[in-house]
């Protein structure tokens, strides 16, 4: 039986000062060693980078953060909430939330369906959770849903079927799902990846709209001016260690940086 997932259950802190702090986190897979020993923090507001090389264990921290896998060893807080043995369907409780590199929307349904199927993560007791949302005429959700959208620049999306919308739109629809799950720290995988020049402009500027508002940012992206149009802070991997932490323009000097990105095609 699907559980309710009980909105009360934990309440993000609003003392913490750490939007995410991980400490001595490890994680192998059949005896790959993918993370190891990793501490970092994110203070809250401070759009942060994860980057390294292709293998470098960054999509492997979104999943432990997610809770898509447990950790061999550390502890994982968001918003000051110990999640490290939380099931993953109870994390977006504590504020966080995350996009995937291959946008999981659903292709057929119209825009509006996929972000109200995504605020079914809120729904605080099965009633709800199984209330077919068209038998509930002017239903709050879909009130929300619709303001995100136009609040984001997207409401002419609003009753468009998925498939029929360009990539860089359903990207930034993406987005709006995130944070209508309410979400106040955003973990993005490779978010400017496939876009063209123009929905990478306007993923940079959807992405500020939501750092004003306060929402804090993780992301893992390889195109580093997109990363030093918007974060603040980078955190660099090699070999699930962490080697190097601060301002991009400190870190890409960095020798053990440079050293691990020689022999790729790409560039810190
Ligand atoms: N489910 C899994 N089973 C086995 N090995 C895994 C699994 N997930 C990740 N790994 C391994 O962990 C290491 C880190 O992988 P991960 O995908 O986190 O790297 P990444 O930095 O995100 O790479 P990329 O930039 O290519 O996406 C790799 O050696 C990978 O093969």
């Amino acid at each position: 039986m699907t559980a309710a997932i009980s909105s009360t259950a934990v309440s993000p802190t609003a003392i913490s000062p750490k939007a995410l702090a991980i400490s001595g986190m490890s994680k192998s897979f059949a005896g790959v060693r993918a993370i190891r020993d990793l501490s970092f923090t994110v203070p809250k507001g401070v759009t942060t980078a994860l980057i390294g090389p292709n293998g470098a264990g960054k999509t492997t921290v979104f999943n432990l953060v997610s809770g898509v896998y447990g950790v061999d060893a550390g502890r994982i807080e968001v918003n000051g909430v110990d999640v490290t043995r939380m099931p993953s369907r109870r994390r977006i409780t504590t504020g966080v939330a995350r996009s995937f590199q291959n946008i999981r929307l659903m292709a057929h349904l119209s825009v509006l369906e996929n972000l109200l199927v995504g605020q079914h993560v809120r729904a605080s007791s099965l009633g709800a959770l199984f209330t077919p949302y068209r038998l509930v005429p002017g239903h709050r959700w879909k009130r929300e849903a619709r303001e995100a959208l136009e609040e984001s620049g997207l409401g002419r999306y609003a009753d468009e079927t998925v498939a029929a919308l360009p990539y860089g739109v359903r990207k930034r629809i993406d987005l709006v799902r995130a944070t209508l799950a309410g979400a106040n720290l955003l973990m993005l995988d490779e978010p400017a990846a496939g876009l063209n020049p123009s929905e990478t402009n306007a993923l940079r500027d959807h992405l500020k709209a939501l750092m004003a508002k306060g929402i804090t940012l993780l992301v893992v992206e390889h195109d580093m001016h997109f990363v030093e149009s918007i974060c603040e802070n980078v955190v660099v991997l090699n070999f699930g260690e962490k080697i190097a932490e601060g301002p991009l323009s400190r870190v890409r000097q960095d020798p053990k940086v440079r050293e691990a990105y020689i022999g790729t095609d790409e560039e810190a």
